[in-house]
């Protein structure tokens, strides 16, 4: 999909990877609108972005993705201030929490009941547009990580989603993709770092700046493969599992 003219929302987009995808999609000529629950930090994103993109080209709405009705709330308010929605970054998420069920709505959930809403709102056949769905989901939702199980099974779950949800709304003008990146240079990890061996394993798999992640998440978004799985890690970029030959 070229992005000049088209208009995202982010989930999560107050900060790090969100952030990065926001700016990505303004240097490219569109307009976002900024779902957190950081309610200064997010007005403080997207006061910025308009300073640098020109007014308008962000705003930033407060929303829990945990609450349903809310985050069904914001993407209207969305879609009401920016005129449509053409893309939804299913982007907000946490690493840990003492409640593991905090994970698995944050992570999973909440990119199962955006992508419902976004498919209601783009769909062709009841006056939509059409559009991209793009969920954020991880390296460790390809590979084991028994250092945090449930966030794992969180994004095992986001790639799971995507794979099938796809091809299920392509007829509607909907395609889904999915993006797993390895460690990336945001709070999400920085704030993790003091840990020794949870440093020596990031080291040892190499921690990316939010660029390198962003740029493939622009090659996502311009193949526009439905159901496609794009893993990013350090230097390399790679899309994942074949598509899905047989109605099994
Ligand atoms: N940074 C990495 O190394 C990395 C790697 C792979 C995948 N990811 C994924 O990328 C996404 C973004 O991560 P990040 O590294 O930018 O993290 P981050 O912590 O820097 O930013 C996440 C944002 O999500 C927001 N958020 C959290 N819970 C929310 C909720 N309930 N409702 C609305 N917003 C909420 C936070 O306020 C924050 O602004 C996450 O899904 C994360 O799992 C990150
Ligand atoms: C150990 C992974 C979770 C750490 C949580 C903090 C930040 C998470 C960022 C990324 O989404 C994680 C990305 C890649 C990790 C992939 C595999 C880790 C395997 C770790 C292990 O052996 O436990």
């Amino acid at each position: 999909m070229k992005l000049e003219g088209k208009r995202a929302v982010i989930t999560g987009g107050a900060q790090g990877l969100g952030k990065g995808f926001a700016e990505h999609i303004l240097e490219s000529g569109g307009q976002v609108a900024l779902l957190d629950v950081k309610v200064s930090l997010g007005l403080e994103t997207a006061n910025e972005l308009n300073a640098k993109y020109g007014q308008g080209s962000a705003i930033f709405i407060q929303c829990d993705v945990t609450d349903k009705e809310r985050f069904k709330r914001a993407l209207q308010v969305a879609a009401q201030v920016l005129g449509s929605y053409d893309i939804l970054v299913n982007n907000a998420g946490i690493s840990s929490h003492e409640d593991f069920e905090v994970v698995l709505k944050i992570n999973l959930s909440a990119v199962i009941s955006g992508t419902m809403f976004a498919v209601e709102h783009m769909r062709e056949d009841k006056g939509g547009r059409g559009g991209l769905i793009i969920n954020i989901s991880s390296a460790a939702g390809l590979m084991p990580a028994p250092m945090e199980p449930i966030y794992a099974a969180s994004k095992f779950g986001v790639v799971g989603f995507s794979r099938s949800i796809g091809p299920a709304v392509e007829s509607l003008g909907v395609k889904v993709l999915c993006l797993c990146p390895s460690f990336a240079r945001t709070p999400l990890v920085t704030v993790h770092l003091e840990n020794e061996d949870f440093r020596n394993f990031v080291e040892s798999m190499g921690l990316m700046e939010v660029s390198e992640v962003v740029e493939a998440f622009a090659t996502l978004v311009e193949d526009e493969r439905n159901a496609s799985v794009l893993s990013i890690t350090p230097g390399k970029k790679e899309y994942r599992f074949q598509k899905r030959k047989a109605n099994l």
